[in-house]
């Protein structure tokens, strides 16, 4: 049977979108999912999402990485997803939706900029070369030279395997600054298991590493990724971190249909 599916991207970071308010999805078929996000037999994406029904909020999101598996927190499938449930008339500017890290406010302008709240992070590791923190999805953060030449598949894909993080890995964030409030990151993203065109939690988890170890004293960064350009804003008590909120865009691509 042919099923409906959206694709959006936000920063060149791309997701398939799909209406699961009927339960229409094999949501435990792995395979599936790799199968649909593999960018020569599928329909091609960093992932899947699932917009779903949600008691306490006006939608739930559900987030699986392009090797299948459900994962932590997406912060440009939040993005996305918000976009998406505007598109189908669930909501007008305002968002509220559960995600696997709990309860996130979003909104959306004419333009389709959307504003996303992350979670509040409430520690930061820092470490002599690296540092780590948890935006809802874990991220190492390291400062590199040479930025656009950067083995970031290659180095990345060792520190996400190297005995650092364990069983469940690290995405990885390659940096350099290019202004007092500015910096331009390329991601490895575990799970796609290759370097994306953006991250959001990953420029959120940049941003917050930037300020604690004291390379600028915004509290509004902006992120600069291959795929376009993020900023992140945030309110700060020495390694704590509230009001943190992801902005950029967020586009519809195209409309199919496919069989599952
Ligand atoms: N692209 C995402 C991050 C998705 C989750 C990540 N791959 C993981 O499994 O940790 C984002 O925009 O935040």
């Amino acid at each position: 049977m042919l099923h409906t599916f959206y694709k959006y991207q936000g920063t060149g970071n791309d997701f398939i979108l799909v209406d699961n308010r009927n339960n229409i999805f094999p949501k435990n078929d792995t395979k599936l999912v790799k199968f649909l996000c593999d960018r020569r037999f599928g329909i091609g994406a960093d992932g899947l999402i699932l917009l779903e029904n949600a008691g306490d909020a006006d939608f739930s999101m559900v987030y699986y990485n392009s090797d299948g598996n459900e994962s932590s927190m997406c912060g440009n499938g939040g993005r996305c997803i918000t976009a998406f449930a505007r598109d189908l008339g669930i909501i007008d500017e305002d968002a509220n939706f559960a995600a696997v890290d709990g309860l996130h406010h979003a909104t959306i302008d004419d333009n389709g900029i959307v504003s996303l709240q992350m979670k509040d992070v409430h520690t930061v590791s820092v470490y002599e070369d690296y540092v780590f923190l948890d935006t809802g999805s874990p991220h190492h953060v390291e400062m590199v030279e040479n930025l656009p030449s950067f083995d970031v598949k290659g180095v990345g894909g060792q520190i996400r395997y190297s005995g650092l993080y364990g069983d469940k890995g690290s995405n990885v964030n390659f940096v350099s600054q290019t202004g007092t409030d500015k910096f331009s990151v390329r991601t490895y993203e575990r799970g796609v298991e290759d370097e994306t065109l953006s991250c959001g939690t990953g420029v959120t988890a940049v941003a917050l590493a930037m300020k604690v170890t004291g390379r600028t004293d915004s509290d509004k960064v902006t992120l600069e990724t291959p795929g376009g350009e993020l900023s992140v804003s945030f309110l700060q008590d020495g390694k704590q971190f509230t009001n943190i909120f992801l902005t950029g865009p967020a586009r519809f691509v195209f409309k199919g249909k496919t069989a599952w």
